[in-house]
């Protein structure tokens, strides 16, 4: 991306900023899928199995009816600019460049799939850029996400001889700017509806739950988050009730709990009438939040007897998200830039 063209003297290059997100296929296509599919469950941090017993598994199974059924999936919220995940991952890059003006470059990649964190890190670098903010945008750390950008970057820089210097966008689970963001952009969202919820359901990602037994920090991590987030509705909305949930169960395993989909059932089950579900660990709209929350959550909510139901869309390219972006990027660039 360009700095803006309208500062020709500026030193363009020179610091840039690296927006990662998980990664999508090229196309709504089980070829395009099962590709993608591919490269991420092959991923040792994804899914801690030993290879010996992992592997005919994904090969034999997983790669053979996931990529129809996922496919499906995916043409159901695919758009113009393609999938949601990139497109809005692409306009929050576009977004930061603006609000960071020559001082910096903006680029985005994806840790799967296309655009690859080694090209688009040799693109700064050609464009002059010695210095790099890697900002993976996982508001929780979890080794499942967040660390396989580093080893993605790791392992670009282990081929390569004239290293940039680095620097990393820290997980910003409780970070008061990333908790006003999001208060003041559920809010706004909540208030437009034509119906008062009864409950909110904060979803997240889910994760084996033998992640959280090893030590990694990702659920309590969102608990934090929901917490504060809850806090800060909670003097807006005194009469909503607030939930966490875990979303996207994938495999045998025990997942997290509890999950999004039998809480929805549950809670339609036991009386609740109008229900609405946020996703705040997504940074950008993607297919975990558009097909398995507004469409697929929509279904089980209402067919179990709820009459009231909406999907808050995640930060993306709005007010609230991009100036905490701003806001966090400009700190983690301190001393590289004014
Ligand atoms: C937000 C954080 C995420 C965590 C933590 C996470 C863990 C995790 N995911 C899988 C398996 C799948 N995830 C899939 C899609 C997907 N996952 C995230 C984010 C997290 N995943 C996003 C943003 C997306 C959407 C991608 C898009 O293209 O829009 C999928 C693929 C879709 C499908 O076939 O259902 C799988 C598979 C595991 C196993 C895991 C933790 C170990
Ligand atoms: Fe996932
Ligand atoms: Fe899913």
């Amino acid at each position: 991306m360009n700095p803006p063209a309208d500062h020709p003297e500026a030193r363009i290059g020179g610091i840039g900023v690296l927006l990662v997100n998980l990664g999508t296929p090229d196309a709504p296509t089980p070829a395009a899928v099962r590709r993608y599919l591919a490269e991420f469950l092959s991923d040792r941090r994804v899914v801690e199995i030993p290879a010996i017993a992992w592997k005919p598994i994904l090969h034999g199974v997983i790669l053979r009816v996931r990529p129809a059924k996922s496919a499906h999936a995916y043409a159901q919220v695919w758009t113009e600019a393609g999938s949601p995940l990139a497109a809005i991952t692409a306009a929050q890059a576009q977004a930061l460049q603006a609000r960071l003006g020559p001082a910096a470059r903006v680029d985005w990649a994806m840790r799967y799939g296309r655009p690859a964190i080694a090209d688009r890190l040799a693109a700064l670098q050609a464009a002059g850029c010695d210095r790099i903010l890697v900002a993976p945008l996982y508001p929780q750390y979890s080794a499942a996400t967040t660390a396989t950008v580093m080893d993605a970057v790791g392992a670009a820089l282990a081929r390569s001889r004239w290293h940039p210097a680095l620097r990393t966008l820290p997980p910003y689970y409780d970070d008061p700017l990333y908790i006003a963001a999001l208060a003041a952009d559920l809010t706004g969202q909540i208030e437009a509806l034509d119906f008062a919820p009864e409950v909110l359901l904060l979803s997240f990602h889910g994760m084996p739950r033998r992640t959280l037994d090893l030590g990694d920090p990702y659920h309590c991590q969102c608990r934090k988050t929901a917490r504060l987030l809850g806090e800060a509705l909670a003097p807006r909305f005194p009469d909503l009730r607030i939930d966490t949930t875990f979303q996207s169960r994938f495999g045998r395993a025990k997942w997290l709990e509890p999950a999004t989909d039998a809480t929805l059932l549950a809670e339609a089950r036991a009386g609740t009438r109008r229900l609405v579900v946020a996703a705040p660990g997504f940074a950008a709209d993607c297919l975990e939040t558009l097909e398995e929350l507004a469409l697929r959550g929509r279904d089980e909510f209402l067919g179990a007897g709820g009459t009231a139901f909406a999907a808050l869309t995640c930060l993306n390219t709005g007010e609230p998200g991009m100036a905490m972006l701003e806001a966090l990027t400009r700190r983690e660039l301190a001393g590289w830039i004014d």
